[in-house]
């Protein structure tokens, strides 16, 4: 039986699921979501449901319930040229210790940069299929490559998600490794994204009561990646997840998404839309940000809900050195410390809080835990 005749029959008992198997046919296909929804499925395979458990815990599937008045906040760094910085921090302050999440306009990336980078990842995954798979892998150390579901054979399901992953660096990447169907929009957003990410990284350090190039002096602008995501039209979306509930591994990370929605974020309990909002890129404080603020900056977790209007596409822009092999431990900033704020973190390198994070896949729990000290 292949992946999409799988989605015909839920109603097999656990003993006739050999789960395993249909995981390793979708994988062995390497056309991803898209491929299957090209097939003309109707139903979602079981592999992508949401089990029972996860439905029911209160987790909300769209965007109908019941939303608080609450905001995500949208600050506008048109002044920052002319040196009236002073409200900007204080905005990137608030949001960074309370939600975590904000999104940024006037940020200095011309619109025809950002929607040539949607459309040619767009572009990338409506490729003919056999193109695509020569990009295929989940070989740990590739620096381009296109997958489907990092944790495929980890997470409780899978998601509604195919990604083209991209190690920009710090080692320069041969620009001949990227598709050339996206090569000059993905080279050019990502010299773009690093001249944001300093602003960013120096608003964040003196929103820290920090001198404006602390972090970038601890590497956390050394080195990104860009993964771009296409999550297919889905013709049951409320039993499964674009992206299923997480933090993100990173120090920061900038996000650029289309017009189709789906991105929420958790708030108090409750799941808060990020409205598309045109031009703006939305930024949020990854796990290694909280670690090292001592708590201070908040890694928010978020999700995406799958939908049936799409594709939707986003370009995630992630600030890790990631698979740049260094020595730096880090843990909380001691400048930060005090009797009354002890460390709440054990120092640990990139390679250690990656692997944890790889290894544990997309499970709803935060990696940070990890990595607290007893208190
Ligand atoms: O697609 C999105 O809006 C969010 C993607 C995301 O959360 C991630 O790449 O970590
Ligand atoms: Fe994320």
């Amino acid at each position: 039986m292949d992946i999409a005749d799988a989605g015909k029959s839920r109603t097999g008992t656990p003993t006739t699921y050999d789960r395993f198997q249909e995981l390793k046919t979708f994988d062995e296909c390497k056309s991803g979501v898209k491929g299957l929804v090209d097939t003309g499925i109707t139903h979602v395979p079981r592999i992508f449901l949401r089990p029972p458990e996860d439905l029911a815990a209160g987790n909300p599937v769209s965007g109908e319930q019941a939303q608080t008045q609450f905001k995500i906040p949208v600050i506008d760094f048109k002044d920052i040229a002319a040196g009236d910085r002073s409200g900007i921090v204080a905005g990137v302050r608030h949001a960074a210790e309370s939600v975590g999440f904000f999104q940024v306009v006037n940020h200095g990336i011309p619109m025809n940069v950002l929607e040539e980078m949607v459309s040619t990842a767009r572009g990338f995954h409506e490729l003919p299929q056999e193109v695509k798979a020569e990009y295929y892998t989940r070989e740990l150390m590739k620096k381009v490559k296109y997958g489907s579901n990092f944790d495929l054979y980890k997470s409780k399901y899978a998601n509604w998600r195919d990604t083209l992953f991209c190690v920009m660096g710090p080692e320069p990447l041969d620009p001949q490794e990227l598709p050339s169907i996206c090569r000059d929009e993905t080279l050019e957003y990502s010299r773009q994204i690093q001249v944001l990410g300093k602003h960013l990284f120096h608003l964040l350090s003196e929103a820290l009561g920090l001198n404006h190039d602390h972090l970038e002096g601890m590497d956390c602008r050394k080195g990104h990646l860009i993964l771009s995501h296409y999550y297919p039209a889905c013709p049951e979306p409320e039993l499964t997840m674009g992206t299923t509930r997480h933090s993100d591994p990173d120090f920061l990370t900038i996000l650029l998404q289309d017009y189709i929605g789906g991105l929420q974020v958790l708030s108090q309990n409750e799941w808060i839309d990020v409205p598309p909002v045109p031009g703006a890129l939305v930024v949020n404080i990854g796990d290694l940000l909280q670690l090292i603020s001592n708590d201070k900056f908040k890694s928010v977790e978020h999700r995406v809900i799958a939908n049936h209007r799409g594709p939707r596409i986003s370009v995630a822009c992630f600030f890790t050195p990631h698979l740049y092999p260094t020595t730096r431990v880090y843990g909380p900033i001691k400048e930060l410390l005090s009797q009354n704020n002890p460390p709440v973190y054990r120092e640990t390198s990139l390679k250690d809080f990656i692997a944890y994070y790889y290894n544990k896949g997309l499970d709803g729990k935060s990696a940070l835990a990890h990595f607290k000290l007893l208190q």
